[in-house]
């Protein structure tokens, strides 16, 4: 319930005549179902989407929100997606659907990137719950996974829900979910782990979010909140 009020908060903020960036998982579904309402009632003219996912594509298409490409366009006016982690300094830690490499392309395009989460998401300290995902190219697995040892982390492949063996990511990569005890200084972890060779791009996020959109419940009822 909370996921979809502050889906629909931010569908709400989406301008006729936009380019918007379509992020990924199940709070930022029901942005793009809410964005499609909107253009299908009327109430929103003339917008095209950038997908973060093959998911969001497919959401896009089944709600019939038109979809181009980066190379077709100069700009993202806004871009929509959920977070695994907000710190009180709007960092994030994203990836929990595998899909942090190209929604950071899209969100660090955008001009006004706003993130959809519920309460729960929110942190004093980045990584105190989330691991770190990191994309990786398959055969560099094993020296990024010492790497991410001799960095502190304890790192896990990130093995599928209900299939067989690893997940792969949109473009054919793995997944490596690396914890640290503690990230002092985000932006320094986000530049080290993608240092490393193999690595494609991880899931912390510094200066990036405008606006965080919070779901949560106030006295038995749901509210979405502005951070
Ligand atoms: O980063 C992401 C996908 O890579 C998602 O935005 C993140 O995992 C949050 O998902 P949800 O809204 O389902 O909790």
């Amino acid at each position: 319930m909370m996921k979809q009020e502050v889906g629909k908060a931010a569908a709400d903020l989406v301008k006729s005549n936009s380019i918007v960036g379509l992020g990924t998982g199940s709070t930022t579904a029901y942005a793009i179902e809410y964005i499609g309402k909107r253009l299908q009632s009327g109430n929103l003219k003339n917008i095209v989407g950038i997908p973060t996912s093959f998911q969001a594509e497919v959401l896009s298409k089944q709600y019939g929100i038109p979809l181009t490409t980066l190379d077709a366009i100069n700009h993202i006016d806004i871009a929509i997606d959920g977070a695994d982690e907000v710190d009180m300094q709007k960092n994030l830690i994203k990836g929990g659907g595998a899909a942090h490499t190209r929604e950071k392309v899209v969100d660090y395009l955008a001009n006004q990137f706003i993130v959809v989460v519920d309460a729960g998401k929110l942190v004093t300290k980045l990584g105190s719950v989330f691991a770190v995902p990191v994309e990786v190219i398959p055969m560099a697995l094993t020296p990024v996974i010492n790497s991410i040892k001799q960095l502190g982390g304890k790192p896990e492949l990130r093995m599928g829900l209900r299939k067989a063996g690893p997940v792969v990511t949109d473009q054919g990569n793995l997944v490596i979910d690396a914890k640290f005890n503690d990230i002092p200084n985000p932006a320094n972890l986000e530049k080290v782990l993608n240092n490393i060779p193999g690595v494609l791009e991880n899931g912390i996020f510094v200066n990036c979010a405008d606006i965080i959109l919070i779901g949560e419940v106030q006295d038995g009822k749901s509210i979405v909140r502005e951070m």
